[in-house]
């Protein structure tokens, strides 16, 4: 499996990929520098005058809905409308799900949509299963990714995505497939945005190649491992959320290869 892992990163290197993101803005500045980090090209578009044009140049599409407008929920559904339409993949990063009605209906009606990966953390997985029965406090997770493992599953069944849960183990399910990764590190909790990361990953590694599982994988566990090697030097939250960028610049072959730690199980 490490040898998807690497093969995409590699493509991924060569390829570059335009990741079209539509995404929140605590972590714009983020996850747009870890997309570079990696290797890959983000560009961040949000009007809906725009968001057409641009998922036609774009390899993948990125949406998260941490800081919602009428008119980036907008620009949401008018993306992935054409993202369907022209066969683009795209990944939703369901932040704060439950935290109002609002957020609720577009995540509803996003899900009508069906994007072809879903990435949140436990509380936000549990929500989309069932909105009537918020898990949620805000945009961090109030569970385990293991308590929410059983709702992932469920969730995979009823919208066909590819749903992936972080947290101390992170969990990338398909039909098929059940992934878990043993990598990351708790501080990794007290920088924002390392969720988002991992989603944003997820995108650029969907717009390398059409095997949507392994891009999955590949976007977590890599986000995952950067982490874990950024907090191994950190002093704290500060110093690992620069280290995280140096860790995605360096990673190669022979890291993936010697402290990946993960498991595939068949269904
Ligand atoms: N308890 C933990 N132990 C080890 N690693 C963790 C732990 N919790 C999270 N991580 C790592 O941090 C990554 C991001 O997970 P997290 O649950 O913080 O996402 P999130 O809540 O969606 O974050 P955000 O919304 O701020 O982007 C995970 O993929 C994992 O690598
Ligand atoms: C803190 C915060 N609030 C809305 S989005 C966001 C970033 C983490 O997703
Ligand atoms: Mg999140």
């Amino acid at each position: 499996m490490e040898d998807s892992i690497i093969n995409l990163l590699e493509q991924l290197r060569v390829e570059k990929p335009l990741v079209h993101n539509i995404t929140n803005l605590v972590v714009m500045n983020n996850t747009a520098n870890a997309l570079l980090a990696l290797g890959a090209s983000p560009v961040m578009v949000h009007s809906p005058l725009e968001v057409r044009e641009v998922v036609d140049i774009a390899q993948a599409l990125v949406i998260n809905i941490g800081t919602l407008s009428e008119d980036t929920a907008e620009a949401m559904l008018v993306a992935t409308e054409h993202a369907n339409t022209i066969g683009r993949p795209w990944v939703l990063d369901p932040v704060g799900a439950g935290i109002s009605a609002f957020r609720n209906d577009l995540l509803s009606n996003l899900l009508d949509l069906k994007p072809t990966v879903i990435r949140g953390n436990a509380s936000e997985i549990m929500t989309l299963y069932n909105f009537n029965q918020p898990n949620t406090k805000g945009v961090d997770s109030t569970t385990a990714s293991k308590d929410a493992l059983r709702f992932g599953q469920l969730l995979q069944e009823q919208t066909g995505s590819i749903i992936c849960i972080s947290g101390e183990v992170d969990y990338i399910l398909s039909q098929q497939y059940r992934v878990e990764v043993f990598n990351g590190n708790p501080l990794m909790t007290q920088v924002t945005g390392l969720g988002c990361s991992a989603t944003a990953l997820i995108g650029a590694f969907l717009g390398v190649t059409d095997q949507y599982f392994e891009a999955a994988v590949a976007g977590v566990s890599i986000l995952s491992l950067a982490g874990e090697l950024a907090a191994q030097t950190a002093a704290g939250p500060g110093t690992l959320q620069l280290n995280l960028y140096d860790k995605l610049y360096q990673l190669n072959a022979e890291r993936l290869k010697s402290k990946l730690k993960i498991k595939r199980y068949a269904h």
